[in-house]
């Protein structure tokens, strides 16, 4: 029986995936991929190999494994961490692909967009399976870069634990901090790994640091690292007390020495590990009492003697806990760290089974995904993630269930819990997936076919992308008529154009792109306004009266308030038509025609004559509160930017001059290694072509994270040149 189909996302040919758990429910997990329109294969899997693809080793691990055995885990990071590279190791060492593939040469497993292929980056989240050490593991790569936030959120909220990616010699980056939350909300168990240690500047200790202090986590230090940046060779195991080296001769690090460490030949090593073992003894007895009284009980005097696997239990739990998280490093681009850092992922997050998910079920027709290809199985057990085919009418966040009573049965469940919520741990959350925040576009630009012909077309390509994508948010100019893309940015718009006529076939044409205003008014006004019309015999007559004020929220719905004349019976039959007509007032404000936020707007009287249709009750609402917003003094707010740009030293000063010209905020500017890294406030449309700009003043050498912090209103002198422009004076 079918009971709880939750979709996550959705793509061009309608290929949600589905995570299928153990009771009665299964729900999607994990948008990811295209389908091609390719045959589909069959069952005999000894005969997949051949079928897709040269590059794929070995499918034997499309059979089910327990679900104790299933790790479902994301990668996650700030935009060039090595979250990729780090994948590619990954799928060489399980077997997965047969040649370790790399970004700088854009032959990577998981980015197999084209877009992501020439540009280096991920866009899209990819899955993978694969198995390592009898554990089966779906991994998701997913984007770094700021405009994919919502593909993150999306892949994060499916996930039982993920992989924090970090640059070793930066620390915790501006992104890091947006996806770290957005695990926080999904309550994800995290392990982090400390990439690039091979790099100049990369400093364990500083990062280590960083994560304590901004992501105010507690790290767990599993590993130490021997040597560092250029002399960086291997890794210390602080649980077992081995060290492990890579075979300098190795290209791939597939070998690699694990050595228990002894005091004739590394004393100083032995004594930094023991004092690093018994810290994290400690403070793992500190957040799990279980092991503290084991340590206190049986190991009290010695340490040395508590067996390896018990402290690896206990940091399991306090990792599930999400008390700690568990840091390990390594060079992904030099071979060395990823096996330790595989065994830790199924060492120490949880299978589908701890995370408490109930469902298990069967479904018609199901994939598994291999990044862009796909294999047909008949079934699957609780834990995995599987695609599906053929919800046509379903979106991302859609909860699918097999009938009405199931669905209500849920629905009660899920409010019972949520009554018990504050007083238990959030049962409600495990039962029901939590919604995907999609973020509010702040660009947008008018999109044409290359004919009107082809405008049905569009339509079709647009509705598909943006199932697949809701932070796309596609709309009609209703004074030109004109189709408009509203998205994250410019990157987003330019990769949405180019997928339109790559995946449809379809050469548009963009307009140029602009920020997203909005605008609101300064003071209270009042308006009256009467719309009599007689279509065939029957008048229409409405008077009605309004007053538009500001009020603080913050927040695009108008409050909407009824003076107490307004009698009871009259909101009854007409409050639904007042409330449209407001709220489509209050889309299209009187100076650019932005959305209005911050206004309540009281009704305070209205007058309908019998049988006045409530179309004409909404039309005439919307007129008058629309004269309203006009009489009131206006201001445009424009979206203002949360900016961390990093920059090497000698390049600090042409990158402030420039931030001062685009009205730059600079709140802070800190030290970080060899680099600056300049923290501050930025009006989003002064940093338009930013990337480009930034990249020839610093020869390159500086990366910058935007991110929306909030709307703030425009100074006169900026808001008149703009509304100039926009009116065509200047
Ligand atoms: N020195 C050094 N460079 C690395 C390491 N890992 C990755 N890189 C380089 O860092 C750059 C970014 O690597 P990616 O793997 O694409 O990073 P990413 O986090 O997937 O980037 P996005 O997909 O754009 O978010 C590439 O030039 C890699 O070669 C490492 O361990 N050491």
């Amino acid at each position: 029986m079918l009971t709880n189909l939750r979709i996550f996302a959705m793509s061009h040919q309608t290929i949600p995936s589905v995570h299928i758990n153990n009771l009665c429910c299964y729900k999607i997990r994990a948008s990811l991929k295209r389908l091609k329109p390719y045959v589909l294969l069959g069952r005999n899997y000894s005969s997949l190999p051949g079928l897709i693809g040269n590059d794929i080793k070995s499918l034997h691990s499309v059979i089910n494994p327990p679900i104790a055995k299933i790790r479902n885990i994301g990668i996650m990071a700030h935009i060039d961490a090595g979250k990729t590279t780090t994948t590619e190791r990954i799928l060489y060492y399980s077997g997965y692909t047969r040649s370790l593939g790399d970004v700088d040469d854009g032959d990577t497993v998981t980015d197999f967009m084209a877009q992501e292929r020439e540009r280096g980056i991920t866009i899209q989240s990819a899955a993978v399976t694969f198995d390592w050490k009898g554990y089966r593991v779906n991994l998701i790569d997913t984007p770094g870069h700021v405009d994919f936030t919502l593909e993150v959120e999306r892949c994060l909220r499916v996930l039982d634990g993920a992989v924090a990616v970090f640059d070793a010699s930066a620390g915790v980056e501006a992104q890091t901090l947006t996806v770290w939350r957005q695990a926080d909300k999904h309550k994800i168990p995290r392990i982090c790994f400390l990439n690039k240690m091979d790099k100049t500047g990369a400093s364990f200790k500083y990062a280590v640091e960083s994560i304590r202090e901004k992501l105010k986590a507690k790290p767990l230090l599993l590993q130490l690292p021997i040597g560092e940046a250029k002399t960086f060779k291997g890794l210390v195991d602080v649980v077992t007390k081995e060290k492990l080296l890579w075979n300098s001769n190795s290209n791939d690090g597939k070998d690699f020495e694990r050595k228990s460490l002894l005091e004739v030949s590394d004393p100083e090593l032995l004594k930094e590990t023991t004092e690093a073992r018994n810290a994290l003894i400690e403070q793992v007895a500190d957040l799990d009492d279980e092991f503290a009284d084991l340590v206190l009980g049986e190991f009290s005097e010695n340490f040395d003697l508590l067996p390896a696997e018990k402290l690896q239990h206990a940091i399991h739990r306090v990792t599930l806990a999400q008390t700690a998280v568990p840091v390990l490093c390594g060079s992904a681009l030099k071979n060395k760290g990823v096996q330790p850092l595989l065994d830790a992922v199924t060492m120490y997050l949880p299978s589908p089974e701890e995370r408490n998910y109930e469902f298990l079920e069967r479904i018609s027709r199901l994939l598994l995904p291999f990044a862009d290809q796909h294999i047909e199985i008949s079934s699957l057990t609780a834990g995995n993630i599987a695609l599906t085919v053929g919800l046509k009418h379903t979106a991302t966040g859609d909860t699918l269930v097999s009938s009405k009573s199931s669905a209500l049965a849920a629905a009660r469940r899920a409010e019972r819990e949520g009554e018990k919520k504050h007083r238990q741990n959030n049962e409600a959350e495990r039962l029901l997936l939590a919604g995907v925040e999609i973020p509010e576009p702040v660009f947008f630009c008018t999109i044409e076919p290359p004919s009107v012909a082809k405008q049905p077309d569009l339509e079709h390509a647009l509705k598909c992308l943006q199932r697949e994508d809701p932070s796309l948010k596609v709309r009609l100019d209703p004074d030109s008529g004109q189709t408009i893309l509203c998205g994250m940015g410019e990157l987003h718009i330019e990769i949405i154009h180019d997928r339109i006529k790559r995946e449809y076939g379809l050469e548009t044409y963009l307009g140029p792109l602009q920020v997203a205003y909005r605008e609101t008014i300064l003071n209270s006004a009042c308006a009256t306004d009467t719309l009599d019309r007689t279509l065939g015999d029957k008048r229409h007559l409405v008077t009605v009266e309004v007053e538009a004020r500001p009020i603080e929220t913050s927040s695009l719905m108008p409050v909407i308030e009824y003076a107490e004349s307004i009698s009871e019976d009259l909101l009854k039959v007409s409050q639904q038509a007042i409330e449209n007509g407001i709220h489509s007032a209050c889309l299209q404000g009187p100076l650019l025609g932005s959305p209005v936020q911050d206004v309540a707007i009281t009704l305070h009287s209205l007058t309908v004559y019998p049988g006045t249709s409530t179309t004409m009750i909404s039309a005439c609402v919307s007129r008058c509160v629309q004269k309203a917003l006009k009489k009131a003094d206006k201001q445009v707010l424009e979206p203002l930017m949360n900016l961390e740009v990093t920059v090497a030293r000698d390049y600090l000063s042409p990158v402030l001059g420039d931030l001062a010209q685009r009205r730059g905020n600079i709140q802070e500017i800190q030290t970080r290694q060899d680099n600056k890294v300049v923290i501050g406030f930025v009006p989003l449309a002064e940093i338009m072509g930013y990337s480009t700009a930034l990249r020839t003043l610093t020869s390159g050498s500086a990366t910058f994270a935007l991110e929306l912090s909030t709307y703030q209103a425009m100074n006169p002198q900026d808001q008149n040149t703009l509304l100039n422009r926009r009116s065509g004076l200047t």
